[in-house]
């Protein structure tokens, strides 16, 4: 549903608190810490310092047992829902970070990748291309625009480089909900789906692979993996749609710039 001015300004709080969440951790995300201790960090300062609530935690979507923790922690070939753990982060490693707070009833909803030490060449630019694929596909957004634009644009940048865009899980409405209608596909046809309107809010959070496109669920009944084995990348951001483009709600005083674009 399109949201009242008054519940903008809402999520624009909601936002920028989780913005400042991934600010908060970074200095913290170093070899030798765990994912466990990150979550530990974060819930604490969610808790504590921000008054908000961890969405994540006992969250149990259909079909799901409840969520144990206040955070995703996704390492290396881990896609996405990545339970923290005693896993220790080595050097090398990359990691998306994903956290959703609730403040006065509304939703924040961002993720960014982080480097342990030296991450390799390939998995670096990965993480980058994966980046400017979310603002390729965040560029489109715009009233009178569809989300197959969306979708298109982030399918087209990423496969041009060889990876593999994941089907399976894909962006949201977003609001007092943790997920609303509608979906928002990381790949698809320009010019078709839903139109944009003003006063939408859905995230754009694509997942990345390196290798080729299907995953597999682990024991845990969580943390999905790439098939493969290869290396996959994920950020997110919450976005609300405005009549001369969009306006992104996740941002704060730590968020990397957006990607000058190379054509
Ligand atoms: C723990 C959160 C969770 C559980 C099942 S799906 C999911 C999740 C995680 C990160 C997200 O950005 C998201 O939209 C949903
Ligand atoms: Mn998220
Ligand atoms: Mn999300
Ligand atoms: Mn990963």
């Amino acid at each position: 549903p399109l949201k009242s001015q008054e519940e903008i300004e809402k999520m624009r709080i909601a936002g920028k608190l989780a913005s400042e969440v991934l600010d908060y951790i970074t200095p913290f995300v170093k070899p030798g810490i765990t994912t466990a201790e990150l979550d530990t960090l974060c819930h604490d300062y969610m808790v504590n310092v921000q008054d908000t609530i961890p969405a994540p935690l006992n969250y149990a979507p259909p079909g799901y047992p409840p969520y144990p923790k206040s955070i995703c922690t996704s390492v290396n070939h881990q896609v996405c829902h990545g339970v923290p753990g005693e896993k220790r982060l080595k050097s090398g490693d990359i990691l998306n970070i994903d956290v959703t707070v609730i403040k006065d009833g509304y939703h924040g909803d961002t993720s960014r990748m982080y480097y342990i030490g030296e991450p390799g060449i390939q998995a670096r630019r990965l993480c980058e291309i994966t980046y400017e694929s979310m603002w390729r596909g965040i560029e489109e957004i715009k009233s009178g625009k569809q989300l197959g634009d969306i979708g298109h644009a982030i399918q087209r940048f990423a496969e041009s480089h060889g990876y593999s865009i994941v089907r399976e899980f894909c962006g949201h409405g977003i609001g007092v909900k943790f997920h609303e209608e509608p979906q928002v596909l990381h790949y698809g046809r320009a010019h078709t789906g839903l139109k944009l309107e003003a006063g939408m809010i859905f995230t754009v959070e694509p997942m990345i692979n390196a290798g080729k496109a299907p995953i597999r669920q682990m024991a845990d009944g969580w943390t999905i993996v790439t098939k493969d084995h290869s290396l996959s990348a994920q950020w997110e951001h919450t976005i609300l749609v405005t009549d001369s483009g969009y306006e992104v709600l996740t941002l704060s005083a730590g968020s990397p710039p957006k990607p000058a674009f190379r054509v």
